[in-house]
């Protein structure tokens, strides 16, 4: 637990880069893995959730190296290099490392137990069972959620609909998918993150994709051949630049760059959300990093207006909600969120928390079964404030403290480390001021 006092800021000044994209670096480590031979990752997040798939690996028989902090050699040893590990495998505070792992260990041809903080054992694991089951898995779950009893079997390839629109099933579906009989189709019906395709087909893999009705269809056809190793550069965390982002934007006189950021377009719904609110930032230096959209991002403080959120942008924003929620108590109306139902499966059920927490700040805002509406602008009061151990919502609650009237405080932001290792200094380096309690 570490505690911070957030002082009120009068502006965001500079330029900074930001950790790499924890989703991609999850499938780094993992497709690395399968690799015949050692993979680079360059600017890998060091973050909590990315370590505990470095930890299951390890477990797993697979040597990892780490030269510098951001970069990290994977000695992949080929699809059926992983050995049994001795003990259950602690996937500590990681929904992508539980549901991407199970997909991978599926296949196998040993039994292993998929376990983690408390934090974790609440969420539900049937959505990753029930598919992976359908190819011929072996997996039980305890009363629909993790330890994962995980007996690997030979798979054979199916065709699902996606019935969660979840990249960490699909993910975990994909994985498996090498290693099927015959190939596996998968139908989306929204468009989730898209990176554990781009990486398997620059390793190699044979995957169809085919985007009709604008969700995608895709076929993975079984892998006789080893994958490529990887040699990446991992782009910033579009998911931790939404903190800095969102801050400049509400605090007057505000001035900012954000380099080398990711801007797959299945990542940057807050970015497409915030500008039709009115915010004011340009994209710079357009390019591909790693098979990945990447780009600088200018922002300045804006005026923004309510906005109504609902179907396929909830997907491609999911996880921020949190500082989205910031961002529309400073909006001019009644912003209003639905279809987010999935936001109540997260670390924390991220609608209950952001509403209690954002209510003892002043904030005017309703909560819906699946969404909630806020209605702004409203000066944010002091106030003692907890992140219930959710990165984003303390991330989130420290933007909040920075354009709040008086110094709020908040209870835990050590688990900022869970995504964006760093995010304290990175915040203070642009003109943000807190103290350590
Ligand atoms: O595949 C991934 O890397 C992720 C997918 C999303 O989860 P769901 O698949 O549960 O929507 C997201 O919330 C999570 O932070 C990372
Ligand atoms: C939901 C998240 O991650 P995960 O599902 O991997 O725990 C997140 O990072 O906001």
């Amino acid at each position: 637990m570490s505690a911070v006092r957030v002082l009120p800021c009068t502006g965001l000044q500079g330029s900074t880069t930001l950790p790499g994209d924890k989703s991609i670096s999850h499938r780094a480590l993992l497709l690395g893995a399968l690799a015949n031979g050692p993979s680079t990752i360059n600017n890998f997040l060091p973050g909590g959730d990315c370590l505990a798939t470095a930890g299951a690996l390890r477990a797993l028989g697979i040597s990892i190296e780490t030269p510098s902090e951001r970069t990290v050699i994977v000695h992949g040893r080929g699809l059926n290099g992983l050995q049994p590990s001795h003990s259950p495998i602690n996937c500590v505070r990681s929904g992508t490392t539980m549901r991407l792992l199970a997909g991978l260990l599926a296949g196998q041809s040993f039994s292993s137990i998929l376990t983690g903080e408390e934090q974790l054992l609440r969420r539900p694991m049937e959505r990753v069972a029930i598919p992976l089951r359908q190819m011929g898995a072996e997996i039980q779950t305890t009363n629909g959620h993790a330890p994962l009893h995980i007996q690997g079997r030979r798979l054979h390839g199916t065709q699902l609909t996606l019935e969660v629109p979840s990249a960490q099933v699909k993910s975990a579906i994909l994985l498996a998918a090498l290693y099927a009989d015959s190939p596996t189709t998968i139908q989306e019906t929204a468009p989730t993150r898209d990176h554990t395709e781009r990486m398997l087909q620059a390793m190699g893999a044979v995957l169809e994709v085919h985007t009709s009705n604008k969700y995608r269809k895709m076929t993975l056809f079984p892998h006789r051949h080893p994958l490529t190793p990887l040699e990446i550069e991992v782009p910033g965390d579009f998911s931790s630049a939404a903190f800095p982002l969102v801050a400049a934007l509400i605090i007057p006189g505000s001035h900012i760059h954000l380099k080398n950021i990711g801007i797959n377009p299945t990542r940057t719904g807050l970015l497409d959300a915030l500008i039709q609110m009115g915010a004011s930032v340009r994209i710079h230096n357009e390019r591909l990093v790693a098979n990945e959209p990447a780009a600088d991002l200018e922002v300045q403080s804006s005026q923004l207006k309510a906005i109504e959120i609902a179907g396929d942008l909830v997907v491609r924003m999911i996880d921020e909600f949190p500082i989205f929620a910031i961002a529309a108590t400073q909006a001019q109306g009644k912003t209003v969120v639905r279809d987010a139902a999935e936001l109540r499966v997260k670390e924390t059920d991220r609608i209950a928390t952001v509403v209690t927490e954002l209510r003892k700040l002043g904030a005017v805002i309703v909560e819906r079964l699946d969404g909630f509406e806020i209605t702004g602008p409203v000066k944010l009061q002091s106030a003692a404030v907890s992140s219930h151990g959710d990165h984003r919502l303390a991330m989130a609650l420290f933007v909040a403290g920075l354009i709040a009237r008086d110094p709020i405080f908040i209870d835990d932001v050590a688990c900022a480390a869970d995504s964006f290792p760093g995010f304290l200094e990175t915040m203070q380096s642009l003109g943000a001021e807190y103290a350590s309690n």
